[in-house]
């Protein structure tokens, strides 16, 4: 299948570096700074069974590289995802959108039309050892919107699964993307805690943040009448929110069966801060932040932590622990 990646960074280098691993013809579309070095010396692929596969994807920093794609997955930030998506606008493929947040169905539909736009989640975290190597470094599925007999989206659930990356269709998506976002309410927690996800998910207090935010969420996702659904296994939002709150010694036992975590693994916005660059924070807790605010639910942890990722954002410290974030 010819493939294209719009905003190869993070994700998009290791989603694209599979798929050609595994046959595909792909194209990365990114920054010179990024693919630079892969263009020249290839991509080394990590999993989290400690398999390695080498891909040498076609690069270029002109989005009309893209042109005869079949599929482009479009893996920018979401503040960048209108412009990356008018890029494309002359083109014919589908284009398919794998933002954290709800924003990317609204924008791509806005910007593409709907027929052409799909939107999905990546739910496992990737991270760059060298500038040429990435490990996925949790567990999960992608799960990317399907309606009905979508030819071209069971293609690509076909060529990731094929890669070795599991994948399944969902419609509609936005139930999905909200399930999502409630566990990416733990990026920010992660970035202000500043150790890695497995030594802030070891602490019960991070962690009764993070399920803090999640119920006001969910508090305020009930009022709204959306219902959030389990993105695989056993990761329904609900009961996560619970298993947060265990002690220390029963959250260790459970959560390895839950989702694999690498030693190395932070959050997507953990590694924005530390590269000095703006992070996601409106999109996670401040939606939730914003749907309390529409539907009457309080969210003041949210608003807390909100508060502090902005502070990290201006090269402060985060300035709280995760007792003043729950402080009543
Ligand atoms: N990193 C992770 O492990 C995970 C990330 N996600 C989500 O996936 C999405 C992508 O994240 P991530 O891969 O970390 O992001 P990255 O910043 O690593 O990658 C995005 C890349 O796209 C580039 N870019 C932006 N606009 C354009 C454009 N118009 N044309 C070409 N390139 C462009 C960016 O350049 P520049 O830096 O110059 O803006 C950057 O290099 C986010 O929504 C994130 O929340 C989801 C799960 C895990
Ligand atoms: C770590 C993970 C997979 C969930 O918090 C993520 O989505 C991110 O880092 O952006």
């Amino acid at each position: 299948m010819r493939i294209g990646i719009l905003g190869a960074g993070t994700i998009g280098s290791y989603l694209g570096g599979r798929l050609s691993a595994a046959g595909h013809d792909v194209v990365l579309v990114g920054r010179p700074r990024v693919l630079d070095c892969i263009a020249k010396d290839g991509l080394v692929l990590e999993d989290l069974d400690g398999s390695r596969r080498e891909a040498l994807p076609r690069c270029a920093s002109d989005p009309g590289a893209l042109r005869d794609c079949e599929v482009v997955l479009i893996t920018t930030k979401v503040a960048d995802l209108e412009e990356a998506a008018a890029s494309i606008l002359r083109h014919a493929s589908i284009a398919i959108g794998l933002q954290n947040g709800v924003e990317a169905p609204r924008i791509l539909r806005q910007v593409l039309g709907a027929p052409r736009a799909r939107a999905g989640i990546v739910s496992w975290n990737a991270v760059w050892r060298d500038e040429r190597t990435l490990r996925r470094s949790t567990s999960g599925p992608v799960v990317i919107e399907q309606r009905g007999e979508d030819a071209i989206v069971l293609r690509v659930l076909a060529a990731l699964d094929r890669a070795g990356i599991p994948a399944k269709g969902a419609d509609p998506i936005e139930p999905v993307l909200w399930s999502k976002l409630l566990f990416n309410l733990n990026n920010a927690v992660n970035a202000i805690s500043g150790v890695s996800l497995a030594d802030e998910l070891a602490q019960r207090g991070w962690r009764r943040v993070v399920s803090a935010c999640q119920r006001e969420g969910l508090d305020a996702l009930r009022e709204a009448g959306i219902s959030p659904v389990r993105l695989g296994g056993t990761m329904d939002p609900r009961f996560a929110s619970r298993m947060l709150l265990v002690p220390d010694v029963i959250f260790r036992a459970l959560a390895g069966r839950v989702v694999k975590i690498d030693a190395a693994a932070r959050s997507s916005m953990a590694d924005d801060l530390a590269r000095g660059r703006k992070t996601e924070i409106a999109y996670l807790q401040g939606a939730i932040v914003e749907l309390g605010e529409k539907v009457g639910v309080p969210t003041p942890v949210n608003r807390r932590v909100v508060e502090a990722i902005r502070r990290m954002e201006r090269g402060e410290p985060a300035g709280v622990t995760a007792e003043q974030l729950l402080a009543s």
